[in-house]
């Protein structure tokens, strides 16, 4: 087919792709980089900054998370309905981004020492979100506009990510909570989120979650 993603077997920086690739009905190729491909270091010197995810729509070749996002957003008509939605969508992107960022330093970095305090400090990470939802015909649709978008693909991934790591994150967050279960109901996302290969990877590549 015309998609293949190239990363690690963990959902990572990946999943909000995968996701929303499976939701658009669209098929694509996993291919996937074990440490011992990594190692060989070929793969690494052919990204442009020697990093995956590396998404490829046909003969057009990209990296970086976000802008694979975008990229399918502008196909598939997940920008937004007009210029100011597609920029407040950038905007809240960039906030799923920096707390993405806060996630990966303390899986990566700071797990055991840090766990606790950055629980204890995530209802303020996630207030916006929710704030954004409320602002937004009641917080009962999608986290701009009137449509889904590729932001509330990047979002779902990482509030997912919250619920394993605290249970009970979006328990003074009712928006959330509901947005969580109302996208994770979506007749083809819900397909793919109880698929062998979503439940096979792991969430982040040290095994802590
Ligand atoms: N800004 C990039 C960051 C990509 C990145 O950090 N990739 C890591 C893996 S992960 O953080 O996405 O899990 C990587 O390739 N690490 C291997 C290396 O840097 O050699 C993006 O959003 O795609």
């Amino acid at each position: 087919g015309k998609y293949t993603l190239t990363y690690f077997p963990v959902r990572g920086r990946g999943e909000a792709t995968r996701m929303l690739l499976a939701d658009q009905k669209q098929e694509w190729t996993e291919d996937v980089v074990t440490g011992e491909i990594w190692q060989k270091g070929d793969l690494k010197k052919s990204c442009v900054f020697g990093q995956v995810p590396r998404f490829q729509d046909g003969d057009f070749v990209l990296v970086q998370s976000n802008a694979i996002l975008r990229h399918l957003a502008r196909n598939h008509g997940l920008y937004g309905q007009d210029a100011r939605e597609a920029t407040l969508l950038d905007m809240v992107n960039d906030g799923v981004e920096d707390l993405r960022v806060k996630y990966a330093r303390l899986i990566y970095q700071n797990y055991d020492a840090g766990k606790a305090e950055y629980i204890e400090a995530l209802p303020a990470q996630l207030r916006p979100f929710e704030n954004l939802l409320a602002q937004n015909d009641g917080g009962k649709g999608f986290i701009v506009g009137k449509k889904i978008s590729f932001v509330d693909y990047n979002l779902l991934d990482i509030l997912q990510l919250h619920l394993v790591l605290a249970p009970n994150c979006l328990d003074s967050f009712p928006l959330l909570a509901a947005y969580v279960q109302r996208l994770n109901a979506r007749p083809h996302l819900k397909t793919y989120l109880e698929s062998e290969g979503r439940k096979q990877r792991p969430i982040n590549g040290n095994g802590k979650q």
